[in-house]
């Protein structure tokens, strides 16, 4: 029979654990008294006076010589002061833009948004958020250390509450974007305790790009395929790895393919590379037919494509065992990339199974084997999921277009990227081309959108690499 507690034997309180003793003592309650409440006050009011002009230099040294000249030279001093502060401005910002948004504008506006947007809502949104800690009854804040403001977006340096972690503020991406009404929120680990908020000002990637001019200059390492939120060039690399490109349908998957092809163009034309094409939709890559090596469109001839791509690998490896360890483009052993459209076609849905299987097989060779002798997989996928795509794992690069669902965010970019702010299920139909990737020797995934090629560039392209070129440009 189970035991009756005494009454008032076991007396717990809702925030402190059951005492393992009968008597308790407790911390008596000290009234503070007026005069330390005071103290306290004005020493924490002269730390930040003598801090001021260290945090903020330029805004402190400024009203100073403000009110000096208003105090030795009166009111037409300081407009005297005011008026030629002015005019160098001016003439700064019209001489050195640059320098100008740097120095100034850049400052100001970071200085204005620390005020008016992070430090007034910090405290309620990170509350909100659940972002606030608590201990022994008092509430604890993480720390702004600093705002900074480029073109495009603003930086909030901050440091953690002890105790927390960065991936906190990992899960509340999405609060912390509306609570400041910024379109998206990224995290970046600076060391311990300490990590940036990046809060985009306005969508960078919102307008289409057109397709880049054809050039001479080509590099397989890194063809220019679109652009980065952050102004940046979006390379992609192809030589020596494998690309997945992963949205459903009218995500804008064929930009991201013609966009490389058309950046390889160079290298097509001199022989150096070649492109193998399998389109089992025959509307994508059809209209630029002219620029395969090899092209097929239905289940068996697309395995025959693939085999003989396995086939042509193992030759070369053979030829390069124990004589080369990395492949350099040339004539005679050009870079081979296989272009694969929707490619679960063949692994997951094409009906007969024999054909799937060769099909699975040879990608998966090509991938594993492939890379050091200069065959590269590009292919493009609507459903990450495992049952239509086991082999997702063999290519080390891929691109999150719109997805369906926020799980398969972590399923195209690997662990974590949906925390760090990869929101591709969230990305606007309306926007094609855009995406998240995850760039060599960054964990934080970056969004892009892709260059567009449109059926007149492919046509241009197939018409003749050479009579689009635009001679000198840069990709
Ligand atoms: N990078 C882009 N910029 C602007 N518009 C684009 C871009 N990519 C695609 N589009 C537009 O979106 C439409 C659908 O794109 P696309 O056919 O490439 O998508 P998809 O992902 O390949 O779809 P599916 O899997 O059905 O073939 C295109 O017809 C085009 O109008």
């Amino acid at each position: 029979m189970l035991r009756q507690p005494k009454v008032g034997a076991a007396q717990t309180s809702p925030t402190l654990p059951t005492p393992a003793q009968g008597v308790r003592f407790t911390t008596p309650i000290v009234e503070t008294p007026g005069i330390v409440v005071l103290a306290s006050w004005i020493w924490r009011l002269t730390r930040f006076l003598v801090a001021l002009p260290f945090r903020f230099p330029v805004m402190v040294s400024g009203l100073s010589v403000s009110v000096a000249a208003w105090w030795w030279l009166g009111w037409p001093g300081l407009a005297g002061l005011w008026a030629a502060a002015s005019l160098v401005s001016l003439v700064w910002w019209r001489a050195w833009p640059d320098s100008h948004r740097r120095w100034v504008t850049l400052r100001v506006l970071a200085w204005w948004r620390h005020v008016t947007v992070y430090r007034r809502h910090w405290q309620p949104v990170l509350v909100i958020a659940g972002l606030a800690e608590s201990y022994q009854e008092r509430r604890y804040l993480p720390r702004i250390r600093r705002v900074t403001c480029d073109t495009w977006a603003d930086r909030v340096r901050v440091s953690l509450v002890a105790g927390t972690a960065p991936a906190d503020f990992e899960h509340k991406v999405s609060e912390l974007a509306h609570g400041f009404a910024a379109p998206s929120c990224r995290v970046t680990v600076n060391g311990p305790r300490d990590i940036t908020l990046e809060f985009p000002r306005r969508d960078t990637l919102a307008e289409p790009l057109d397709a880049f001019p054809m050039t001479h200059h080509v590099n397989l390492d890194a063809l220019p395929v679109g652009r980065c939120e952050d102004g940046s060039p979006w390379v992609l690399k192809l030589h020596g790895t494998h690309v997945l490109v992963v949205g459903v349908t009218g995500s804008g998957k064929g930009s991201v393919i013609w966009s490389a092809v058309r950046a390889m163009l160079p290298a097509v034309a001199n022989g150096t590379a070649q492109v193998w094409a399998i389109d089992p939709k025959r509307m994508e890559l059809s209209y630029g037919r002219d620029l395969f090596a090899h092209y097929a469109d239905d289940g068996e001839s697309a395995v025959a494509l693939l085999e003989r791509a396995v086939a042509d690998m193992q030759d070369r490896a053979e030829r390069y065992a124990g004589k080369l360890r990395s492949h350099v483009p040339t004539t005679d052993d050009p870079f081979v990339i296989v272009v694969l459209d929707e490619v679960a076609f063949l692994t997951a849905y094409h009906p007969d199974r024999d054909v799937r299987r060769r099909a699975e097989n040879a990608i998966a060779t090509l991938t594993s084997q492939g890379r050091s002798v200069g065959f590269a997989v590009l292919a493009a996928l609507q459903d990450p999921r495992k049952e239509v795509m086991n082999l997702r794992n063999l290519f080390p690069d891929k691109v999150a277009l719109r997805l369906d669902e926020a799980s398969q965010v972590d399923m195209v970019l690997g662990e974590g990227a949906r925390d760090r702010g990869a929101n591709a299920h969230l990305i606007d139909p309306t926007l094609p081309g855009v995406g998240y990737v995850r760039l060599e020797g960054s964990p934080a995934p970056v969004r892009v959108r892709a260059a567009y090629v449109s059926d007149e560039d492919i046509t241009a392209m197939a018409g003749g690499y050479e009579s689009g070129v635009v001679s000198g440009g840069e990709g």
